[in-house]
This record gives structure tokens, C-alpha cells and sequence, in this order.
């Protein structure tokens, strides 16, 4: 078993609910697209999968262990064996791109080769590697403010690929990716779990990639979990449903502009190289 939540809740500090009795399992090398509307708790999840957030309710497991039973110490190295990509990643404008890979590494490494790799970058071949599997190998000595917001949400990704994480999580990762770097960016997240068997959860508001790229959609709303299904079992009314609108607000499912809604759903339940 990768994690497993059991009736978890969250309410923020300021009385504000964003996760609701939700119980969700995965095993090792799974990988899972949650989807759902704004707000409806998606990143909460992936922070609380992360031992990043303590849950107000409710029981987590990840990678075997109680987190928020476990001492510091503990408690810091599960979170270096746990690997998030963030819709924004939290890099410090004036690093240089290779620092901020391999400090995807940072969890694993003494304090004192941390420091070392800030002045002297120890594994250039590796961020190398792993910037070359999203385009931006070119990139390597540039400072990290110099870079476009897709760049930089593809050095997140670079990252999170050196760090070779146990389990993977994605929040919104290629949000800011034309649809080509978009789908290229998924495949190499799903490549690294199928060639590490790491766990790969990840939020997406293109439904179209979620359904074409993991077998297995949990659908939230409101906090809660709608479906947790087969991509080829989600229907295109599961998908109204879940994105249905709610006090008079217009929405609309998110998928490509212009694509015939229920054409592309259908379309993408099946990615060609799986059965
Ligand atoms: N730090 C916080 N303090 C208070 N409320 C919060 C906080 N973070 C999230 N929330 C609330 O919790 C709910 C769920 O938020 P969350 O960010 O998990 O949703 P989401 O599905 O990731 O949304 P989006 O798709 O817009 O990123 C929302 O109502 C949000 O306003």
C-alpha cells in the first residue's frame, strides 16, 4: 500500500471546510488523476498525502508509516521520499536551473553537501538528464528569474524526476504548458512511475489528459470524493455532474477550445498504448 486515508477531514484555521470524510487508498505504482472544480479540494488532498498538512479528522498512511505519529527526525525523511510538483514551485528567483534540480536531492543530503551543492553543483550529468526529458537541457546555468512561467513549472517537474520519489505527487502541474509541452510533461511523470514504480497522483483540471494518461479518476467536489473509478468507466454525465455550477455561476467542463465536449471525453478514455 502507497497511502491510505481513512474519513479524513480538514477545516482550516479560519473555520473554512476543505475536505470531508474522505477515504481513499493506493497501491504501490498506481497512478491517479484527481479531478474536480475549483475549490473542491484537490490541493488540500495532495498536501495531506504529502505530510505536508495535518488533517483536523481522520487517519493517514503514506509509504507505510503514521506520519503525524512519527518523531521529526522520521517525519523528515518520509518527506524526502515524497515528491511533489507544484503548481507554482516554490524556487528561488536568483538560483541558478541546475541548483534547483538537484535540490530535489536536498531531503537526502547531509547539511553540509547542501550548502556545498549551492556553490558548486555536485551532479551536473544528473540535472542534466532529467532537464533533457522536458526540453530545457539548454537551460542548465540560466537563473531561474530569467525564465518564462512554463519553464519554471517545467524545472519543478525536472526536479521532482532527479528526486526519483517513492511517491509522486502533482498539483496542477502543467498548467501553465501549451497542450504539446502539456502532454509531454504528463508522459514523463508517468514514464518515471512506470520505470521506478513510484505512486503517481496528480491533480488536473484538463480533463482530457487525466482520462488519456491514468488509468484510474477521482472525481472531487465540495471536499468530498464524487467517483474513484476506471478512466474507461468515467461517462460524460459524471463529468457534467462534477462540474456542474453551483449559485448561478456558469461553469464549464475544461477541456480543449473548440473540441466537441462529448467527442474529446470519449476520445480520450483510451490512450493508444493502453488496452
Ligand atoms: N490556507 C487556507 N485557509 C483557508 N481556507 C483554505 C486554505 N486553503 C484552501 N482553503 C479552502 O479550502 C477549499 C479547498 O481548496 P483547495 O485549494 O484544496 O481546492 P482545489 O480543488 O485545489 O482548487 P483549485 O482547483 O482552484 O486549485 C477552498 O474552499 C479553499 O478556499
Amino acid at each position: 500500500m502507497s497511502f491510505a486515508l481513512d474519513a479524513v477531514g480538514v477545516i482550516h484555521p479560519n473555520g473554512q471546510r476543505a475536505l470531508a470524510g474522505v477515504t481513499l487508498s493506493a497501491r504501490d505504482g498506481e497512478r491517479i488523476a484527481v479531478i474536480g472544480p475549483s475549490g473542491a479540494g484537490k490541493t488540500t488532498l495532495l498536501r495531506v498525502l504529502g505530510a505536508a498538512l495535518r488533517p483536523t479528522e481522520g487517519e493517514v498512511q503514506a509509504l507505510g508509516t503514521r506520519p503525524w505519529q512519527l518523531p521529526a527526525a522520521a517525519l523528515k525523511k518520509l518527506r524526502a521520499r515524497i515528491g511533489t510538483v507544484h503548481q507554482s514551485p516554490p524556487i528561488a528567483p536568483r538560483l541558478r536551473v541546475v541548483t534547483a534540480v538537484l535540490a530535489g536531492r536536498l531531503g537526502e543530503w547531509s547539511t553540509l553537501r547542501a550548502l556545498g551543492s549551492l556553490f558548486h553543483p555536485s551532479d551536473i550529468t544528473g540535472a542534466h538528464e532529467a532537464l533533457a526529458r522536458l526540453g530545457l537541457e539548454e537551460r542548465l546555468f540560466e537563473r531561474c528569474d530569467r525564465l518564462s512561467g512554463g519553464q519554471l513549472q517545467r524545472v519543478g517537474i525536472a526536479r521532482v524526476l532527479y528526486q526519483r520519489p517513492a511517491l509522486l505527487l502533482a498539483d496542477e502541474p502543467v498548467s501553465a504548458l501549451d497542450p504539446t509541452l502539456a502532454d509531454a510533461a504528463i508522459g514523463q511523470l508517468v514514464a518515471q512511475s512506470e520505470s521506478t514504480g513510484a505512486t503517481l497522483m496528480a491533480s488536473l483540471h484538463a480533463v482530457d489528459l487525466a482520462l488519456r494518461w491514468f488509468p484510474r479518476i477521482v472525481g472531487m467536489r465540495g471536499g468530498a470524493v464524487m467517483f474513484d473509478l476506471p478512466a474507461a468507466q468515467v461517462t460524460p454525465g459524471m463529468l457534467d455532474a462534477l462540474y456542474a455550477s453551483e449559485g448561478g455561476i456558469a461553469t464549464q467542463r475544461p477541456l480543449p477550445a473548440g473540441a466537441a465536449t462529448v467527442a474529446v471525453v470519449e476520445a480520450a478514455f483510451h490512450r493508444p498504448d493502453c488496452p
